[in-house]
C-alpha cells in the first residue's frame, strides 16, 4: 500500500468510550478498502459442550479494546502504523446448523485472505478454528499450529458430532492441513476422559507445554523452545482464552483451575514476535460469565500482541530487498 495506514480514532481527542466499537478503535474495512490485517468477529457458539455465550465474545473484546493505545512498547512497534489493520465486522453464521456455519466461516475467510489480508479472528467457540485453518492452508499449505488452551481439543466426536469446540484440531490433522512437525499445545491442564486422550494426541504429532511447565520453566524459556520448533514455517496461533486461569479469565465456557496468568501468555507471545504469523484467533470469551471485563480485557491485549506480530512481519516484508 502506498498511502499511510489509517490508524485508530485518537482517544486524546475523542473520548474512548464514545461511538460504536471497532477493535482498538480502528477503521472499518469498508472505510479503508483493503487491509493487511483484517480483524473479524465470528458470533458463533453452537459447538460448545458446557456454558454457552461465546457468540457475544467478539463484541465484548471490541468494547474492551477501546483502552488499547497505538504504541506497543513490549514489541517496540506501532502496529497500526506499520500496516493497515481494519475491523471487517462479523461473519453472519447460522446458529442452528453447525455444518453450514463451518462452511460460511471458511468462505468468508477465503475472501479476506484472498484479498491479501492476514486474519485476526475474534471468536466464537473453538469450532471455528477448523474452517479458519482450512482457509489458511489453502493459501499457505499445511501450517505450524500453536494452540493455547486448557484443553487438547483433539477429541474425536461429541454426541456423534464431528464439528464441536472439543474436536477442531483432530479434524485438521485428519485433513492434512497442519504441518505435523510443528504442532504444540500450550497451557493444558485438568482432567481428561482417559490417558488414551494423551496417547492419541501425541500420535497426531502434538507436543505439550502444560500450564505447570510454563509456571516452572518461565515464559522466556518456553517461547525460545516454541520458536525453535516453529522456525520459519507459516504459523497459525489459536488462543482459547480458557488457557488463562479462571482468576484471569472467568468469562469462558469450560473453565479449569490452575491456568496461566495473562502476564505469562502475553510474554510468551512477545517472545514469538519474529515468527511468520499468517493468521490467529482468540476464542471462547463468554461475557455473561465475566466480571468487570476481566476476560475481554485480557483477550483484547492478547489480540493486540498478535496483531503487532503480524504488522511487524508485514512491514519487514515490505522493506525487504
Ligand atoms: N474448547 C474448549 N473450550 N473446551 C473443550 C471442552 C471439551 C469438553 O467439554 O470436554
Ligand atoms: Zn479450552
Ligand atoms: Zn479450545
Amino acid at each position: 500500500m502506498s498511502t499511510q495506514p489509517r490508524g485508530p480514532v485518537d482517544s486524546s481527542r475523542i473520548p474512548r468510550y464514545a461511538g460504536p466499537a471497532t477493535f482498538a478503535r480502528l477503521p472499518r474495512l469498508d472505510e479503508v478498502g483493503s487491509a493487511d490485517v483484517a480483524v473479524v468477529g465470528v458470533p458463533f457458539d453452537s459447538g460448545v459442550s458446557y456454558r454457552p455465550g461465546a457468540r457475544f465474545g467478539g463484541n465484548a473484546i471490541r468494547e474492551a479494546s477501546r483502552l488499547l493505545r497505538p504504541y506497543n512498547p513490549a514489541q517496540d512497534a506501532s502496529p497500526f502504523a506499520l500496516a493497515q489493520v481494519a475491523d471487517a465486522g462479523d461473519i453472519a453464521v447460522n446458529p442452528f446448523n453447525i455444518n453450514e456455519a463451518v462452511e460460511t466461516v471458511e468462505a468468508a475467510a477465503d475472501e479476506l485472505l484472498g484479498a491479501g489480508s492476514r486474519l485476526m479472528t475474534l471468536g466464537g467457540d473453538h469450532t471455528i478454528a477448523l474452517p479458519l485453518l482450512r482457509s489458511v492452508a489453502k493459501k499457505h499449505g499445511p501450517v505450524a499450529l500453536l494452540h493455547f488452551d486448557a484443553h487438547l481439543d483433539t477429541w474425536d466426536t461429541y454426541f456423534g458430532a464431528e464439528y464441536t469446540h472439543g474436536t477442531p484440531f483432530r479434524r485438521a490433522v485428519e485433513e492434512g492441513i497442519l504441518d505435523t512437525e510443528a504442532l504444540s499445545h500450550v497451557g493444558t491442564r485438568g482432567p481428561l476422559y482417559g490417558k488414551q486422550d494423551l496417547t492419541d494426541d501425541a500420535k497426531m504429532g502434538f507436543g505439550i507445554v502444560t500450564s505447570a511447565d510454563v509456571y516452572r520453566r518461565g515464559a522466556d524459556e518456553v517461547a525460545d523452545q516454541l520458536r525453535q520448533r516453529i522456525g520459519d514455517r507459516p504459523l497459525y496461533i489459536s488462543i482459547d482464552i480458557d488457557v488463562l486461569d479462571p482468576a484471569h479469565a472467568p468469562g469462558t465456557g469450560t473453565p479449569e483451575a490452575g491456568g496461566m496468568t495473562s502476564r505469562e501468555l502475553l510474554e510468551i507471545l512477545r517472545g514469538l514476535s519474529s515468527c511468520n504469523l499468517v493468521s490467529a484467533d482468540v476464542v471462547e470469551v463468554a461475557p455473561a460469565y465475566d466480571h468487570a471485563e476481566i476476560t475481554s480485557v485480557a483477550a483484547s491485549h492478547t489480540a493486540y500482541e498478535l496483531t503487532t506480530i503480524m504488522s511487524r512481519q508485514i512491514a519487514a516484508a515490505k522493506t525487504a530487498p
